[in-house]
């Protein structure tokens, strides 16, 4: 098993150590919402907060980097988590389909290719390179990275959950999903118009515009479709739901609170289970030991 100890220092040598901040997605700002259920979902899960009745939520907005001083006017990967207050339950999500590695230990090596050697220089690019070329499934997470746009706002960009979960129907049946929160609109921008933001630009803009909403997309899996690969996408043409409707209404009064938190993607409730994805399993132990340090200042 991958020492989370490991990784979390590996991430860190990523962006540097900023005490008291996580270890990714460093600058954030919590927001207060309310998901309420279309109701199209309670065919396929007992989850109480996908029923009928509106629940409140935390939304969290962040840029992907460990260092909080990033301006944001770049073209990076940002996170949009979600804390479901009644039951507790997380959905934590970021703006590209697939993620980098397909296990822990690779996600590991490819943290260590992106870190090793001087930045800028042709010893990292060849470890990159080396990397990709021994993990073929991570061209495409590469290939999202390379060509992400940036956005106008938070608030018009799409955001996938990446792993697949388990949804346990009345029935008792389970099945394989995925998620993503869709935009009521989608705008990006280019580099060069955003070169000027600074740090936090994206999270002033959200308080201008709340509130705002996304729905809750829903993609079942066919019955080849791998469940247990972050890096592979399903095909799009799979069937689909709409489980309802997220209304982000206003910044939370107790920031301080709610950024203490952890959004745990493996915090679950009752009609929704773990696949067989080996990096979503391992996520809650390397999210411990970053909130672990932060929580000591570190
Ligand atoms: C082996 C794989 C991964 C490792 C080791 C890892 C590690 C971490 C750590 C240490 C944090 C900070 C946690 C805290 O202090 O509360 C974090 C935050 C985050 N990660 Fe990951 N991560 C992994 C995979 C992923 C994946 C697949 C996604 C895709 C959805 C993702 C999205 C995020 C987001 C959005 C946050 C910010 C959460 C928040 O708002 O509190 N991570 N990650």
């Amino acid at each position: 098993m991958t020492d989370p100890v490991t990784v979390v220092d590996a991430m860190e040598r990523m962006s540097g150590r900023h005490p008291g901040f996580r270890r990714a997605h460093a600058l954030g700002r919590c927001y207060d919402a309310v998901f309420t259920p279309s109701g199209a979902a309670a065919a396929y899960t007992t989850a109480v907060h996908l029923q009928g009745s509106p629940t409140p939520a935390i939304v969290r907005y962040s840029n992907t980097a460990g260092d909080p001083s990033q301006p944001d006017g770049g073209a990076a990967v940002r996170g949009m988590s979600v804390k479901f207050l009644s039951p507790e339950t997380d959905l934590v999500s970021l703006n590209v389909p697939v993620f980098m590695a397909s296990t822990p230990a690779k996600f590991l090596d490819m943290t260590r290719a992106l870190t090793d050697k001087p930045s800028g220089s042709t010893e990292r690019a060849d470890a990159v390179i080396a990397f990709i070329t021994a993990n073929p499934e991570s061209t495409h997470a590469f290939q999202e990275a390379a060509t992400i746009p940036v956005p106008e706002s938070y608030a018009t960009i799409r955001f996938w959950a990446q792993h697949a979960f388990v949804w346990v129907g009345p029935d008792g049946v389970r099945r394989f999903v995925r998620y993503r929160w869709e935009p009521a609109s989608l705008r990006h921008l280019t580099a060069e118009d955003t070169a000027e933001w600074p740090p936090g630009h994206l999270l002033d803009e959200l308080e201008d515009r709340l509130p705002v909403t996304f729905s809750l997309r829903v993609q079942f899996a066919g019955p080849e479709d791998p469940t247990n690969d972050p890096t592979q996408a399903w095909p799009a043409d799979r069937p689909e739901i709409d489980a309802g409707t997220l209304e982000i209404v206003k910044p939370v009064a107790d920031q301080e609170f709610w950024d203490r938190s952890v959004f745990d993607p493996t915090r679950l409730t009752d009609g929704i289970e773990l696949s067989d994805d080996p990096v979503l399993a391992y996520r809650k132990q390397a999210y411990a030991e970053g909130h672990r340090r932060r929580a000591a200042g570190a």
